[in-house]
């Protein structure tokens, strides 16, 4: 019996199997913040930070190409109790304020989506939301700030989107989102509600080539870290990355938002979203960057913004929404080998 239990231990050790599996155990990542590995999809069709049609089908279309059974697959438990009714708080009335365009629609909809991310969070779920244009980032870091507020937030975008309701020039509330949760906006009527929590220390910028001048010199004002393209070519992506993460999170263990806006990628990449910039991030780049955080274990809110599926070829919507639906899966421990 002993010598029998002795030779299966033997066989066992010293197979290449039982290294892969030991080693696989190691480098299992152990969530931190995430109960019973569950995820609520939380779909949201807004297009109302912004003017082009077609970014509200964003959300519906990642569900239709499969995200849930994928995720399932991958282990995750997932919660999803079908999109947001957000026609439903559309005013009758939304006039401009100043330049912003529909700053009540804006606000009655990220206040709404803030109170979901929180109480998934509380609920110690990962917060997973899927956009919809970027201004709906107002009401998931809301949320994920008012049960984390130690929590750090990685923007990656080809945009900054920290325009002032004084320095936009589009008056889209899309490219301002930042602004709001740092508490530089101002005083805006119906933004009350957000509680200028995030500290410009605990951002972090990934991907940025279309920065507008005001931008630029907010940046620089409130010392906030930003890695362009031009650093992505200089350092490599993965050197990046590092950078970013010892920016913020120095041991890896605070609560990671991560607010992904598709057209952070290069267009040939992504190409159906609303403010496509040449010069972007590879197929692998945008991966890497989502690898790199499911690692440190420490990811409690991921947004999936701007994607637009009325925009471009069939081909390209393809493309965009599988690249989508890719990214999250890393974000949610999905590795090559
Ligand atoms: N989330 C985005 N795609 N933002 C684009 C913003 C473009 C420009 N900076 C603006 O403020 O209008
Ligand atoms: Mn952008
Ligand atoms: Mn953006």
């Amino acid at each position: 019996m002993q010598a029998n239990f002795f030779f299966f231990f033997k066989q066992v050790f010293f197979q290449k199997y039982f290294f892969f599996l030991f080693f696989s155990l190691l480098k299992m990542t152990t969530y931190k913040y995430i109960e019973g590995k569950t995820v609520a999809i939380i779909g949201c069709p807004f297009s109302g930070g912004q003017p082009k049609e077609g970014v509200d089908e964003g959300p519906l279309k990642m569900i239709e190409y499969g995200l849930i059974p994928q995720l399932q697959e991958m282990g995750w438990g997932v919660e999803f109790d079908g999109h947001y009714r957000l026609t439903d708080l559309r005013p009758a009335k939304d006039p401009n304020i100043g330049k912003l365009k529909k700053p009540l629609y804006v606000s009655r909809v990220t206040h709404n989506v803030a109170k979901t991310v929180e109480s998934h969070l509380r609920r110690r779920q990962l917060a997973l939301t899927l956009g919809g244009d970027h201004s709906l980032a107002m009401g998931t870091v809301s949320g994920t700030l008012a049960v984390y507020p130690n929590a750090c937030l990685i923007w990656i975008d080809a945009h900054a989107d920290i325009n002032t309701p004084e320095s936009t020039d589009s008056g889209n509330l899309h490219g301002c989102p930042v602004s709001f949760l740092l508490g530089i906006a101002g005083k805006v009527p119906g933004f009350e509600w957000i509680k200028p929590i995030l500290k410009p220390e605990k951002l972090v910028y990934i991907g940025l080539r279309d920065v507008d001048p005001p931008e630029k010199i907010l940046l620089k004002k409130h010392g906030i870290k930003a890695f362009s393209m031009h650093d992505v070519d200089k350092y490599g992506i993965g050197k990046v990355v590092e950078m970013a993460l010892d920016a913020v999170n120095p041991d890896r263990s605070l609560p990671i938002h991560l607010s992904f806006d598709v057209d952070a990628l290069d267009p040939s990449v992504a190409p159906s979203t609303g403010t496509p910039v040449r010069g972007g991030l590879t197929f692998r780049e945008g991966h890497y960057i989502c690898e790199a955080v499911h690692e440190t274990g420490s990811l409690v809110a991921l947004d999936l913004m701007e994607v637009n599926p009325s925009l471009a070829d069939e081909a390209s919507v393809f493309q965009t929404v599988t690249v989508g639906c890719s990214l999250v899966r890393c974000c949610l421990g999905e590795t090559l080998l």
